[in-house]
Formats: structure tokens, C-alpha cells, sequence
């Protein structure tokens, strides 16, 4: 078993000396094998990231993080944040020198990984200089740098365009045998996944697999408004 969770309760700092904050998640019974593929969905606020950042800080030396935020170092090339994702395979000596100028063994690896990511052209730009979509590549290739059997993403794809956002989720699942991914998009999620776990309110409301599944039946687990947006 990868993760397991076992009725567990989590609320963020305190409200005062005597009592937690409200629970972020409540209750939370969950166990997930190697080689699962689980799509994490639920209106905003129902405990997705805190769930997500829950199953990181429980294995966090084998799994590749993709926060919601992305935390790149804007002041770092594509190529600089890219290879931060795989700093732990190397000595400090090597890492502050391919910092300065990259050894030809990783910027091979990385620029493979930039043509895959569509950032060919952007490999010495500096991340504040690009798009939010382009930044989330840049953060799926930092994931994918870091080479872990375990891909945990918070809405890794939200800012991509549909087609970008189809070939990205491919290339993640293919490279991790497990991953665990919040998205707010049902379609990728039902396309993508064969397990799906939906929250509401800091509790699992539906765990099961994906086949059978419509998006009408994930509709109505979301509680989707009337526009019917993703
Ligand atoms: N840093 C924080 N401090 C205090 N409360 C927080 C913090 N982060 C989240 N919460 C609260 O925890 C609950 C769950 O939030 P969480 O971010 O896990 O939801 P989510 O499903 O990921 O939402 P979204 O889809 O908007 O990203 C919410 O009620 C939120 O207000």
C-alpha cells in the first residue's frame, strides 16, 4: 500500500488556546496501491489540496509534488527550475555548477523534456517572463525531473489548453506508475483515470472506479452550477 489513511481528521493552526481551526478534512478513510491512477475532484474549497498535501508530507522521498501555485523561483531559467526537480541525485558541488553553466547530461535530459513540454524555445527564459499555462509546464517538468514512481499534482493542468492539457496528463500517468491528481476539468478526469474519489465539505462522499461512470453522474457528485463551466 502507497498511502493509507485511516479516519483521519486535519484542521489548519488553531482558532484559540483550546480548539482547532474548522476541519479541512474529516474523517478520512483511504488507502491507494501502487499502480492506481485516481482522479481527486469536488467543488472549490472541499479539501482537495489539503488532502493532496496530506498524502505528500506521508511519503515524501518518493513522490513528484505539483503544488497548485507551482513554486517555481521566478528569478530561475526554465532549465534552472526544471533540473531543481532532480537536486537530490546529485552532490551540492555539482548542482551550484550546473547552475551556472549546465553539464551536457542534464541539459540532453531536460531539453528532451522541454521539446515534450512545448518550452524548446524558452529553456534560458526566466520563469517570470512566461504565461501562467507556460509556468504550469515548467512545474510538470520539474515533477517529471524528479523521476518518482508516485505524481501527486494540484490541478496540474488547469491553465493548459484542452489538446496541451490531454498530452500533458498522458505523458505524466505514462512516466509514474501511480498518481493522485486534483482537477476541476471532469472530462480529464474520467478520460485519464480509473479510479475517482470525490470531496465535499472535507469528506469523501464517492470512492469507486471510473468505469461506468458519466459525466452526468460526476455532475451531479459536483453539485455543478447552472453554467455548467469546468
Ligand atoms: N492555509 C490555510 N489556512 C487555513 N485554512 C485553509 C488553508 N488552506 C485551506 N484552508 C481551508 O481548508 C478547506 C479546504 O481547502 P482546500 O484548499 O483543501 O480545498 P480545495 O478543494 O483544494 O479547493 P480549490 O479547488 O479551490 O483549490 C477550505 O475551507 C479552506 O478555507
Amino acid at each position: 500500500m502507497i498511502f493509507h489513511l485511516d479516519q483521519q481528521t486535519f484542521s489548519y493552526g488553531k482558532r484559540s488556546a483550546h480548539s482547532a481551526g474548522p476541519a479541512a478534512l474529516s474523517d478520512i478513510s483511504l488507502s491507494i496501491k501502487a499502480g492506481e491512477k485516481v482522479a481527486l475532484i469536488g467543488p472549490s474549497g472541499a479539501g482537495k489540496s489539503s488532502l493532496l498535501n496530506l498524502l505528500y508530507h506521508n511519503s515524501p522521498l518518493q513522490s513528484a509534488w505539483c503544488p497548485q501555485d507551482g513554486g517555481l523561483v521566478d528569478s530561475l531559467s526554465v532549465y534552472n527550475n526544471i533540473f531543481s526537480g532532480g537536486l537530490e541525485r546529485h552532490s551540492t558541488l555539482y548542482n551550484l555548477v550546473n547552475l551556472l553553466r549546465p553539464f551536457a547530461a542534464p541539459r540532453k535530459e531536460i531539453e528532451v523534456l522541454a521539446r515534450q513540454l512545448g518550452l524548446r524555445d524558452k529553456l534560458f527564459t526566466s520563469v517570470d517572463q512566461l504565461s501562467g499555462g507556460q509556468r504550469q509546464r515548467v512545474a510538470l517538468g520539474r515533477a517529471l525531473y524528479r523521476q518518482q514512481p508516485v505524481f501527486l499534482g494540484d490541478e496540474p493542468v488547469s491553465s493548459l489548453d484542452p489538446l496541451q492539457a490531454d498530452e500533458l496528463l498522458a505523458l505524466v500517468l505514462k512516466q509514474h506508475e501511480t498518481a493522485i491528481v486534483s482537477l476541476h476539468n471532469r472530462r480529464l478526469a474520467l478520460n485519464h483515470f480509473d479510479r475517482i474519489i470525490t470531496l465535499r465539505a472535507g469528506r469523501i462522499v464517492f470512492d469507486g472506479p471510473s468505469a461506468g461512470l458519466t459525466m452526468a453522474h460526476l455532475d451531479a457528485m459536483y453539485e455543478v452550477d447552472a453554467s455548467g463551466a469546468e
